[in-house]
């Protein structure tokens, strides 16, 4: 059964964790594992709302095993990509070898990559492309900094962002990608945006979806919020209308919070 957070839409609820740089192979494959245990214990049912998790690159493999060798209905993916396909790229990942990992998913423009590595909206559109070139749905990042908040300009600096990130996609692209708005100052700063703050830029992101693809490509592409969610914050972000799941960081490192996040989201679809 598809469910959604809001029952307006076919939009199945997703719950995402970014590891970012944390956890080696080792570690990666016993959080995975208890992941999945504490889920199994809670009988979480999978078709209902959709897990995955955003491991390092030296990760994927013993992941890739781990989901295949136990059959476990959890997806996952690259935290980045490259936008070329393969060549001279030191140090790069193309997504066709994520594809050949089995990743169903890859983040473009996290905050981090924006900032860190000063990753242009032309080069994580390049990215986007690339990432449908080789059959991998990106999670298209993006979100304001403190002061643009502060200057009240975050809903068109964001929309700047998701424009620029989606520019020559055509409709059915944009149906199945996912966004994730992560305000930058809400991200492991324990600062959480409130549910309001979530649900009026994801309202302004489907909208301008809308605008450029039809209300109806709109109405499907997934939203979810990133920043700072717990389990004791998630279920009241997921009630917004128009945020369809959460990215979540520092949480997603401990299975029992995620697993509970996980959980959140679940009981809210049978309220
Ligand atoms: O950046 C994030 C997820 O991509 C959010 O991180 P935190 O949940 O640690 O704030």
């Amino acid at each position: 059964m598809t469910t959604s957070t809001n029952g307006a839409f076919d939009r199945k609820p997703f719950i995402a964790g970014n590891w970012k740089m944390n956890m080696d192979h080792v570690q990666g494959i016993t959080l995975l594992q208890k992941l999945a245990w504490t889920l199994s214990d809670a009988k979480h049912d999978y078709s209902r709302v959709e897990v995955a998790v955003f491991p390092p690159f030296t990760d994927l493999r013993g992941v890739q095993t781990l989901v295949q060798g136990d059959d476990l209905d959890v997806a996952y993916g690259g935290q980045d990509l490259s936008q070329f396909d393969s060549g001279a790229y030191t140090g790069d990942i193309s997504g066709q070898f994520l594809n050949k990992l089995g990743c169903k998913y890859v983040l473009v423009g996290h905050s981090e990559r924006r900032t860190i590595h000063n990753e242009s909206d032309d080069v994580l559109n390049a990215k986007v492309k690339a990432a449908f070139k080789h059959g991998v749905t990106p999670v298209l990042c993006v979100g304001e900094g403190l002061e643009i908040r502060q200057a009240g300009t975050h809903v068109n600096h964001t929309l700047e962002q998701l424009r620029a990130g989606v520019a020559g996609l055509n409709a059915d692209q944009a149906a199945e990608l996912v966004v994730a708005y992560e305000p930058v100052w809400a991200i492991g700063t324990g600062e959480v945006a409130g549910p309001e703050d979530a649900q009026e830029m994801c309202a302004a992101i489907r909208a301008e979806l809308g605008q450029l693809f039809g209300a109806d490509t709109a109405a499907k592409t997934r939203l979810l919020y990133g920043g700072s969610v717990k389990a004791n914050n998630a279920a009241a972000i997921l009630k917004e209308r128009d945020v369809d799941g959460l990215l979540v960081g520092g949480a997603s490192l401990d299975p029992a919070e995620f697993a509970n996040i996980v959980r959140f989201e679940s009981h809210l679809v049978t309220d």
